[in-house]
């Protein structure tokens, strides 16, 4: 009886650097991620990623900037919940950055990302997004902390 449960991550880029969010709280809280929350009911998942993008670090995004990159789709031993996450990335921003009650935002340079504190899955898959492949993945998890297996393939492959 497994359940999915779908996720924005909005990846921003502007020159060689890339914003990410110390998450202060609740699922990956320690960790820098990209921008991104639940899919609410009815809600288109792009205007999802732009209101969370929004609403953690204060940028505004249009959703037709939003390049839908990847989904990647995460399963945890004896845990019937799935993580569905669509990954976004954005180089076409405005506004200016701001500290949320969620995230404390930072830019990175883009070959240089704090791997050691974000997620595990994320070394895995970062070197796609930044060449701009579309990819689809799934991650099978046992706990938080420990990858047990994983396939990436190419997005349009069957
Ligand atoms: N980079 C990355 N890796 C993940 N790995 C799986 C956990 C093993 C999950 C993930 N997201 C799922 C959680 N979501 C938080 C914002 O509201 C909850 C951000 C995106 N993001």
């Amino acid at each position: 009886n497994a359940k999915i449960k779908v996720f924005t991550l909005a990846l921003l880029n502007k020159d060689d650097e890339i914003l990410l969010g110390l998450k202060k709280r609740g699922l990956g809280e320690g960790l820098w991620n990209g921008f991104g929350g639940k899919v609410d009911p009815g809600e288109e998942i792009v205007d999802a990623a732009v209101r969370e993008v929004k609403e953690e670090c204060g940028l505004t995004v249009l959703p037709t900037d939003m390049e839908n990159l990847a989904v990647i789709h995460f399963e945890f031993v004896d845990d019937p919940v799935i993580l569905e996450v669509h990954v976004f990335k954005c180089s076409k921003l405005a506004g200016v950055v701001e500290e949320s009650d969620e995230m404390s935002p930072k830019w990175f340079p883009r070959d240089n990302v704090p791997h050691s504190q974000m997620w595990p899955d994320d070394e895995v898959w970062y070197p796609l997004y930044l060449s701009g492949t579309k990819f689809r993945a799934y991650f099978l998890f046992q706990g938080y902390k420990t990858i047990l297996s994983y396939i990436i393939r190419d997005f349009y492959d069957h």
